[in-house]
């Protein structure tokens, strides 16, 4: 062996025991923050470039390192090595559709983290959110940081807190509460579609005006009104880019939460954060000031009929009010766009469902009166198929597998202190629990007598998530979207601009955590 070749494999070997032992290391203790692996970084690629030895050899041999608990699982090298992969697909709004060829070419487990596993198995759904599933992961830290906004919101808490916060905003979406806001829904739906009558002969931007629309009844719900976006026809507080700046930024800090506690430092990091935090107190504060003649769900979080032993403080009612907006408006809204897409290109379907609209509210009924709900079955069907295809919160937050937790989900093996996640678009896609056409929008499929040949399994269908910590907005989301949706069926005949390429609207459905609609919707309103 020449001494040169002696001199190299000793810088290998030297390589690959740092490379050890910065695996065993942050395999077992993951960082809290990012000053740590900083340090690291900076000291050690010094050290081997006087060795003559560079990171990406580390690299190889870290996360891709055969012995990982998580070398089983397949997934892009990349992915195995850093979350910094999966930070830059979120920022291009993407993390959805990629997340779904990823498993299309890899199977129904897939590695998208150095400790993070997706699974679009069934058997994920009960496994990884139902009972004796796992707590809310490392994901959701960012939010808890104490200068962040949203700070210890119900999506936050985890176990007991989890659960008796859980409690009282169980109470304030029961359907006897539901049946309280519907005053406020009722008026809302009538207010949009008496705009959008004034706007008919020309294009409008629909999505725009159903998301003015939610943000409107979030508003009413959360604070006792205040927003009317809809009656002055705009963003006039700005507040819209301020929560998609917000939850954008979120997005990204959950996939690397340990790097919050340092970006929380610098002087811009935590920026929309701070202002969205901003935008919940002076809500509150307004909501405490102005009351409300309404039993708002603010009535209930704030415990105003004293129910509850300790009354909860104002800044977390304040936080709560805050996610209510975030969670029960983008979400909303993008499943009635998503709705008013699909069928209006689907003709055949838009002319059923109208059809069904129209026979159920007959001559002098009111589109207004939730009680004839149930006998919407087909438009149930389309809506039901709309979040199927475009689930408005598209990937989900991780949980994680306990230490001494590791377990099987569908015959893979999960380590324990794994993150690990179900992504409803893909999950819902996946021909396995959908087919065949899983891709098509077939709302009949959730109608017809299947084959044996045809897969529909409903366990696989989690728009609304699964388990303890699934969306307590649920009943409320479906009131809502039934009542608008069967108003505007009912009162105009929508058809897209001549010159609308609207094909490719859906590829402007940026998935920040909750969908954000990028292209607009543009429709010609006729009344009927
Ligand atoms: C179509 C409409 C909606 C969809 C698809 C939807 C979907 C979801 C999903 C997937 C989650 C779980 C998120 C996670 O695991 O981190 C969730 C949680 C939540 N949603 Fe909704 N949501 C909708 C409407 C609403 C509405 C109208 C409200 C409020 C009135 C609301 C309030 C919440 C809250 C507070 C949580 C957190 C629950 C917890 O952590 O216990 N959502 N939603």
């Amino acid at each position: 062996m020449t001494r040169a070749i002696q001199q190299e494999s000793a810088l290998i070997l030297s390589a690959m025991i740092l490379g050890l032992v910065n695996h065993l290391y942050f395999n077992r203790f993951e960082p809290e923050s990012a000053d740590g692996p900083l340090l690291a970084l900076t000291v050690q690629p010094l050290l081997l470039r006087r060795l003559r030895i560079y990171p990406q050899l580390i690299n190889r041999h870290l996360s891709t390192f055969p012995l990982h608990p998580l070398a089983h699982v397949p997934g892009p090298r990349l992915y195995k090595v850093s979350k910094l992969w999966s930070v830059w697909i979120c920022s291009t709004g993407a993390q959805h559709t990629v997340t779904k060829a990823l498993h299309d070419k890899y199977g129904p487990f897939l590695r998208t983290g150095p400790n993070e596993v997706s699974i679009i198995h069934a058997d994920g759904v009960k496994a990884v959110l139902g009972t004796g599933g796992f707590q809310k992961g490392r994901y959701y830290d960012p939010q808890e940081e104490s200068k962040l906004a949203c700070n210890h919101t119900l999506q936050t808490l985890r176990g007991e807190e989890h659960a008796s916060r859980r409690k009282i905003w169980n109470r304030g979406l029961s359907s006897e509460a539901i049946q309280e806001y519907e005053y406020i829904l009722a008026k809302r739906v009538s207010q949009l579609a008496d705009r959008l009558q004034e706007l008919s002969g020309q294009p409008v931007n629909l999505a725009q005006w159903v998301g003015y629309f939610t943000f409107d009844v979030m508003g009413d719900m959360a604070f006792g009104g205040g927003f009317e976006l809809v009656r002055d026809a705009g963003d006039k507080e700005g507040f819209w880019t301020l929560i998609e700046d917000g939850m954008k930024t979120l997005s990204l800090l959950s996939h690397v939460p340990w790097s919050a506690p340092t970006l929380k430092r610098l002087p811009k990091g935590a920026e929309p954060f701070l202002k969205l935090k901003g935008f919940g107190e002076a809500c509150a504060r307004n909501r405490l000031e102005r009351g409300s003649s309404v039993k708002d769900l603010w009535y209930h979080l704030m415990d105003e009929a004293g129910i509850e032993r300790e009354k909860p403080s104002l800044s977390q009612v304040a936080s709560d009010g805050v996610l209510t907006v975030v969670a029960g408006s983008d979400t909303t809204s993008t499943a009635i766009s998503c709705f008013m897409w699909f069928v209006l290109s689907n003709p055949e379907i838009y002319h059923r469902v109208q059809a069904e609209v129209d026979s159920v509210y007959g001559e002098g009924d009111s589109t207004l009166d939730s009680s004839k709900h149930e006998e919407l079955r087909f438009l149930i069907a389309c809506l039901n198929e709309t979040m199927r295809l475009q689930p408005p919160v598209p990937t989900n937050g991780r949980r994680r597998v306990p230490s001494g937790g590791a377990t099987f989900i569908g015959g893979c093996f999960i380590p324990d202190e794994t993150e690990i996640y179900v992504p409803p678009y893909s999950l819902h896609r996946n021909p396995a629990n959908f087919s065949s056409g899983p891709d098509i929008y077939d709302p009949d499929r959730w109608f017809r007598q299947h084959s044996p040949e045809e897969v529909f399994n409903t366990a696989a269908f989690i728009p609304f998530s699964y388990g303890a910590a699934n969306c307590v907005g649920k009943q409320f989301a479906w009131r809502e979207m039934l009542m608008v949706t069967s108003t505007l069926l009912k009162r105009f005949t929508f058809r897209f601009p001549e010159d609308f390429k609207s094909e490719g609207w859906v590829d402007g459905l940026h998935d920040y955590f909750v969908i954000s609609i990028g292209y607009p919707l543009l429709v010609e309103i006729s009344s009927r």
